[in-house]
This record gives structure tokens, sequence and C-alpha cells, in this order.
């Protein structure tokens, strides 16, 4: 259907940054430089914008809706999100929320290719097809000022998430659809149920079951020797990720694909291909548990080479939903294999697993919570002496919130409004590069963020070369070398994301994005061709080398970014 994705002129979209329709702004006025609300009677009260204890009535589009909100729960593989796209499929207008842009990525292919034209809108990319009514987007792009006959929010149990849960609770609030397809973990139906009594909206359970069983083995995997084609080690460093797959290579009968975090999404997605496809001898994958959600993987058996992870605050064990989200990707319906299993590399691990698949997953409490611009904007205005940094944290610590809910972590935004205060910008134009998408443990990503802010701030305008040198960008020949090309692809995904919101000031969005293009073709070739199989293991010639599609001269134009 590649010839249904003609690019139309790109209509303001509006997302977590403003959640109002102009008919619909909330009644503050200026008085005499004093906020104050001015009630039916019109006597102006003062108005306290840290209390966020009615977070439903921030959404007047949805609050005129009595939705009718549809909860489809289950363990993984069972068929959740099939059911519910079915019924978008089906509707006059509709909306697909996910957690990831794969997720919107297939989605938007679905109903595509099923004739039923639909927009993909994420932070870095905006296609739209004609006379679509129907649009895949992350959950972050969500609209909650437009009407949609039906919608879709994937992977609800997120809504707890202590990071981005806020924008799940955004979406169920505020999206207004006649139908409201959720689907997720059971573990997250009391809290909804719980958010949902004060909407008035009418609300109803479906559980689902697995669609091929789910096997726990008794034995471990003891040695690599017995990795077999379809098996999944999981494990959650890279440097791991890299140890495992040259040390399974090594035995000399399979090759590995590898899914983790911080490669490309695209990239992570043609490694999946590459491992679905029966005809390519990557037959073995070597993932984090990025393969948790997002990608089809046609495994037979997952095994867990541990079951600690290093979460960026703490080393410590998996928990229950954590281990089953990514067992759970064992046996995926429409595979070749006939169910899944799981185990682990030590025998010690496999209790664990085992308690785990047999337990419920704990029952989700609370769900995040975050102010929305506006509030934050209304508060500067009456403590115009206080940063953004202030302000944020002034939130986090006094927000006053009902017992459903949690303020969202904001150390991230935090650490980028510390460096942003110091630049002459407008409130909005923080708050913006403080939602903006750089990794700040990267240190080439953060550095990035800080070096377009302080150009933006200076001169008005980022041309992406401004912040490029000469030389060429190279197949990476170590681990180290492809961390780097992956962090320089997160700084020109930032540039794309900026330039979806500061048009002007960030012309150079098609050059970003043939670079990023490029930096995820030259990760690929060094995944495929100089990971660490043996001198004499076979190496696919299945697509043409990067070396050369990319002549000397033509390299030449690919630059580096300066000062990293
Ligand atoms: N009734 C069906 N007919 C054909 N294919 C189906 C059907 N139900 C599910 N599938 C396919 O099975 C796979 C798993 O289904 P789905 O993704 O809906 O599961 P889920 O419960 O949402 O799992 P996850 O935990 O991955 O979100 C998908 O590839 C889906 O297209
Ligand atoms: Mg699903």
């Amino acid at each position: 259907m590649a010839s249904l994705f003609l690019r139309r002129r790109l209509s303001p979209s509006r997302s977590i940054l403003s959640d109002y329709r102009e008919s619909d702004r909330l009644p503050w006025r200026l008085k005499f430089g004093t906020l104050r609300p001015f009630s039916s009677s019109g006597v102006a009260t003062q108005v306290d914008f840290t209390d966020l204890t009615q977070p439903h009535t921030w959404y007047p589009c949805a609050r005129r809706k009595s939705r009718n909100v549809i909860l489809h729960v289950g363990p993984t593989n069972s068929g959740k999100t099939h059911h519910a796209l079915k019924q978008l499929e089906s509707s006059s207008s509709g909306v697909y929320c996910g957690p990831l842009r794969l997720l919107a990525w297939e989605v938007a292919k679905r109903l595509n290719k099923a004739k039923v034209p639909c927009d993909l809108i994420t932070g870095q990319e905006r296609e739209e097809v004609d006379g679509a009514q129907h649009k895949a987007v992350t959950v972050e792009m969500a609209d909650v000022t437009s009407d949609y006959d039906c919608a879709v929010i994937d992977e609800i149990q997120m809504l707890g998430c202590r990071t981005r849960g806020f924008s799940f609770t955004r979406a169920i609030l505020g999206i207004s659809a006649n139908e409201l397809h959720l689907c997720g973990d059971a573990a997250a139906v009391p809290l909804i149920q719980e958010i949902l009594k004060v909407t008035g909206d009418n609300f109803k359970v479906q559980h689902y079951d697995r669609l091929l069983p789910l096997v726990p083995l008794k034995v471990p995997l003891g040695s690599f020797s017995n990795i077999e084609t379809g098996d999944c080690i999981v494990t959650f460093s890279r440097r791991m990720i890299y140890r495992l797959k040259k040390q399974i290579e090594n035995g000399g009968k399979h090759l590995c694909s590898v899914v983790y975090g911080s490669l490309p999404p695209e990239t992570r997605t043609r490694q999946a291909t590459m491992f679905n496809d029966a005809s390519s001898e990557f037959d073995v994958l070597v993932a984090s548990d990025a393969i948790g959600m997002g990608l089809n993987l046609n495994i037979s058996r997952i095994i867990f080479s541990t079951l600690m992870k290093f979460d960026g605050v703490e080393h410590r064990q998996l928990t229950i939903p954590e281990i089953k989200q990514i067992a759970g990707r064992a046996g995926r319906y429409g595979s070749k294999f006939p169910f899944g299993e799981v185990t682990c590399l030590d025998r010690e691990d496999l209790p664990l697993v085992h308690s785990a698949l047999d337990s419920p997953s704990p029952i989700i409490e609370r769900a995040g919570l975050f102010p929305n611009f506006d509030l934050l904007y209304m508060f500067s205005r009456l403590h115009p002496e206080k940063s953004l940094h202030q302000i944020l944290e002034h939130f986090a610590e006094n927000a006053k919130l009902s017992a459903n809910y949690f303020i969202a972590n904001c150390e991230d935004m935090l650490k980028v409004a510390a460096i942003i205060d110091e630049l002459p910008l407008g409130l909005h134009d923080k708050f913006l590069f403080c939602i903006s998408p750089v990794d700040v443990n990267d240190e080439i990503s953060f550095q990035g963020l800080t070096q377009f802010a302080q150009n933006y701030a200076k001169n008005g305008i980022v041309r992406l070369r401004e912040i490029f040198t000469p030389g060429t960008l190279q197949v990476p020949k170590t681990p180290t070398a492809l961390q780097e090309l992956e962090s320089i692809h997160k700084v020109l995904d930032l540039y794309v994301w900026l330039s979806f919101r500061l048009e002007d000031s960030f012309p150079d969005r098609e050059l970003a994005s043939s670079q990023k293009a490029l930096c995820s073709m030259l990760i690929e070739e060094f995944l495929e061709r100089f990971g660490w199989q043996k001198p004499n293991a076979r190496i696919l010639p299945r697509r043409t080398s990067l070396s050369s599609m990319f002549a000397p001269d033509v390299r030449q134009h690919v630059k580096f970014l300066k000062n990293i």
C-alpha cells in the first residue's frame, strides 16, 4: 500500500504539550497581574494550580461523552490487541495509541493493508494518508481534543510506570471516543475501574487466554552447546548481549540476531525480521527486555541467562510482571512453533521463573499523573521568580493528588531543566526541551540536546551542518564504536523530533532523517558482517554490503557530530 502513503500538508497536531481547544480553555483570566479563576457568580478566588485531585476535569471533550470502555485483559499472546484492532478497523474513525513507535508502525501497516487508510503519527514521524479517518500514534501524541468513533490504548498496565504512566492516564481520561478499548494486564483492572468511576463512562471487562501454551521447563539450558534454532537468550546489559552472541557463534552452529533498547527501532525491526525468516541463517536471538513489547518474534524457547538487571538506579531481581512479559514472547500464535517453552541458563534460577509464571501480577495501585504545560504556565505566572526547574520540583514535591494517583518521576526532566534554565528562552521552549526524547544517561545524546538548545537560544535557528564536522561515518569495528553510532542516531532522532515542533528553527529534517537512516544501516552492517562469527562461518550474501553501496566519495558527505 506504499502508494497510499502520500504526504499531505501536515496539520498541527496536539500532544501532551497542550490539551485544550481554544474554546475549552480553562476559565483563568489575568487580572491585575494575578491569576484568578472566575466562578459562575463572577467572584474571583485564589487558585491552587498544584491541586491535581480532579484530573478527569482537564478533558472537556471526553467529559461531554458517555464512553463505552472495554478492557481486554489476559496474558501475553492472547489476542487482546488483535480483537481491539478488529473494532478499530470497522469503526468510522479512530485512533490507536501504543507505548512504542514499533507498535504504531505495525498498526498503521495493518490498517492500511486492510484498506482502512491510517495516518502514522509519532514524535518523529508524520505520515498522512489521503482520506484517512484513522491514526496510529504513540501514546504521548494522543490528541484529546478530537472526537473519534473508536480508540484503542495498548499495554494499558503501563499507567503504573513511574516515568511514562502519566501519558497513559491522560489518554484514558482524555480521549474522546464512543468506544474506548484498553488492552493489557489484568493487574490494571481495579485501578481503571476506580479511576473511571467519576467519568460517567460505561465499563466492561473481556478476559482472554493464551492462544498457544507456554511451558516452563524443568531443566536448565546448562551449556551453550544445547542452543537450538528458535531460541532467544535474554540478558540485560549490552556487554553481555555481545558476549553471549560471540560465545554462541563461536560454537559454529548458529548466528545470532540481537535486540536491545538503544538500537534504533528500525534496526530492531530488521533484526527481528532476520530472526523470523526461516531462510536466513540468523536463527538464534540474543536480546534484552526490549523484546517484551512491540516486536513479532517467532521464538520457540526463552532462556533467561540471568534474572538480575540494572534498572538505572539499582541492580535488582526481575519483577513477576517482567518475567511474565518476557517469557510470554515464546510460542507466538501463527509462528511455526506449536507452543512456547521457558527455561534458564542456571538451575538455581528455575524456581523463581516457575513461581512467577504461576502467580498473577501484583495489582497496580496508582496511576501516573503530571501537570500539562498549561498548568505549569499558570503556576509560573503566579511565581515569576521561579525557574522551570523550581516549578517542576515544586509540583513533584507539593502536588495534591487523590489516592488513585502518584506524581510522575521527573528526574530526567529536572536534569534537562537545570541546563536549559541558564538559557534566555521562554517557558514553553524550555518545557519542550524537557519533554524531548533525549537520553539523559547517554552523554552524547545529552550533549546534542544541550547544543541544540544553546544554538536555538542564540540564533533562533539550528542548522544540522553547524554541529557536524566533515569526516566519514564508518561501519563500526568494535562494540564501543557501535555504541557511539547508536548515540549519534539518538541525536539525529532528537533533531527530527524538534523539527516537528519548531519547524522554522530546525529546518534540516530531511538531512537529519537521511543521516539517521545511514546510521542504522551502518549499525546493521556491523551486526551482520562484523559480529563475532567464526571466519569460516557462513556469511549471508543477503544484502549488498554498505561498503560497496557507499563509495568513498559519497561517504565523504557524511559528517561526524562536532564536540563529541
Ligand atoms: N483470532 C485471530 N486470528 C488470527 N490471528 C490472531 C488472532 N488472534 C490473535 N492473532 C495473532 O496472534 C498474535 C498475538 O495476538 P495479539 O498481539 O493480539 O496478542 P496480545 O494478547 O495483544 O499479546 P501481547 O502481550 O503481545 O500484547 C498476533 O500476531 C495476532 O495477529
Ligand atoms: Mg497486545
